[in-house]
This record gives structure tokens, C-alpha cells and sequence, in this order.
């Protein structure tokens, strides 16, 4: 069985969540540091708690998957802002060391088994935005959603990404067409869903030699 945890970046609440959204996208230099530290401490938080009883008590390994993670905070969002220079060096070096620092300390109980990688052009990114309609991502421009596919391409694809975490170098990368528009063909939907059950029972049987009673993964 698998299940998603919740939204994280709505994780901690609602309100301010969205509201530090707006903040983030408005004065990117004032607030990304601010963004950073609260998105990464409501993934961690999301990380950490036990799943729900169902799913513990359904047959099979259990499988609990997380929309993004602590990892994708740190190599696609937060090196992003410093690297657009809306993180100072400074901020930066702050956010790398309790990064790590919190992740060396939570050991396996953070760690990812697995990661699926729902890959689509920046284009369709764009126009997917657009009918989502959050008014706080009003201003994003395609160049922006470009540097954020080329960190996902860099990490999940190319590994040009430099990680600091042994496990993640090895954590298998499940990559899947997000490009085809899916929502009413249930046929398209039925291939990906299989694919992403192969590569659980797979990730699972990776796994089956570990203490831990249930799989993490990142979509
Ligand atoms: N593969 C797809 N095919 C068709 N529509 C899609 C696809 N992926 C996303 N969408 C549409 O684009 C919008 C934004 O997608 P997404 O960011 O995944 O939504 P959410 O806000 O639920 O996270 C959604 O309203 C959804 O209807
Ligand atoms: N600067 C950051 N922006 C982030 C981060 N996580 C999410 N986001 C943005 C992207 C969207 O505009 C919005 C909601 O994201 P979805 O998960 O619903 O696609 O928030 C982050 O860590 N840093």
C-alpha cells in the first residue's frame, strides 16, 4: 500500500505558509532565508512522524510518499536562491550547516529509499501554473521555472549535483513523463500508476533487509 503525507509546503499552516509564499515571491532578497528555513523545518517535521495506523496495519511493506523533501529543499530551492543571489553567502552557509547537521543527526530516520521524478518541460510547468491560479505565483516567469528544471535535471539525471549525503548518491531515481496530459485518459494513468507500483515493490525488496518498518520516498 502507498500513501502520500501531506502537501508540505502547506504543512505547518495554512495561513502563514501562503502568506510567506506571497512574502517569498514578492521580496525574494528579504525573505528566501525565511522561506528556506521554514519549508525545510515543515518537510523534516513531515518526515519524521510515523505513518498513519492504516497504513501500517495493510498487508504488504507499507510505502509513504512525500510530495517533494529535506533533499529537494536544499539542492533544487534554497541552492537556486543563492545562486539567483536572493540567499547571501552568509545565509547560506548558516542554512548548509544545520542542514546538515539536522540530517546526520536523524540518520535513517530521514533517509529516502526512493525518489520518482515526474519530469515536464518548463513550458508546461508554465502553463499548468497558470490553471492552477494561486495568486501568489502571479509574477513567476518561465526563466525562473527554467533554473528550476535545469537543478532537477542536474540532481535526478545528469548527478552533476554535488550531494553531501552518502545514502542520496545512491538513491534509486524513478523518472516518469509528466509532459503527456493525463488527467482524463485513464489509459495514460493506468501506465504510470503501474510504473510507480513496479518501482515500489522494487524499492521495497532493496529494502526488505532494513530495520525500518516502512519505505520513504519523494515524488
Ligand atoms: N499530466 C497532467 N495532465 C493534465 N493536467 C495536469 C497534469 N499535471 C498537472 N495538471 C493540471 O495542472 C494543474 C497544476 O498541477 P499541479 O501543480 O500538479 O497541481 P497541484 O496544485 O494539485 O499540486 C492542476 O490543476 C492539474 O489539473
Ligand atoms: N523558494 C521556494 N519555493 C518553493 C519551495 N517549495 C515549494 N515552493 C513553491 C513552488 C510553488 O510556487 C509553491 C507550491 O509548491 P507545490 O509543492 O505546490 O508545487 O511553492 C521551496 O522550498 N522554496
Amino acid at each position: 500500500m502507498a500513501e502520500c503525507g501531506p502537501n508540505d509546503s502547506v504543512n505547518c499552516s495554512q495561513q502563514s505558509s501562503s502568506n510567506l509564499l506571497q512574502m517569498m515571491y514578492h521580496d525574494p532578497k528579504r525573505w528566501s532565508y525565511t522561506f528556506q528555513t521554514f519549508s525545510c523545518m515543515s518537510r523534516m517535521r513531515t518526515h519524521l512522524q510515523p505513518p498513519p495506523a492504516r497504513l501500517l496495519q495493510s498487508t504488504g511493506t507499507p510505502v509513504q510518499v512525500y510530495e517533494r523533501s529535506v533533499y529537494s529543499d536544499r539542492y533544487i530551492f534554497a541552492l537556486n536562491m543563492f545562486e539567483l543571489g536572493c540567499i547571501n553567502s552568509t545565509e547560506w552557509a548558516v542554512y548548509q550547516d544545520w542542514h546538515s547537521f539536522l540530517i546526520e543527526q536523524f540518520g535513517h530516520r530521514i533517509q529516502l529509499e526512493g525518489i520518482i521524478y515526474l519530469q515536464a518541460s518548463p513550458q508546461t510547468c508554465m502553463e499548468r501554473l497558470g490553471r492552477r491560479g494561486r495568486v501568489e505565483e502571479q509574477g513567476i516567469e518561465l526563466d525562473y521555472l527554467e533554473k528550476l528544471h535545469t537543478k532537477h535535471e542536474d540532481w535526478l539525471v545528469n548527478k552533476s549535483t554535488k550531494v553531501h549525503f552518502e545514502h542520496l548518491a545512491k538513491v534509486p531515481v524513478l523518472i516518469l513523463d509528466a509532459e503527456v496530459e493525463f488527467e482524463k485518459d485513464t489509459k495514460i494513468q493506468n501506465n504510470l500508476l503501474t510504473k510507480r507500483m513496479d518501482y515500489f515493490v522494487w524499492t521495497v525488496n532493496i529494502h526488505k533487509g532494513s530495520d525500518e518498518c516502512w519505505t520513504k520516498a519523494q515524488i
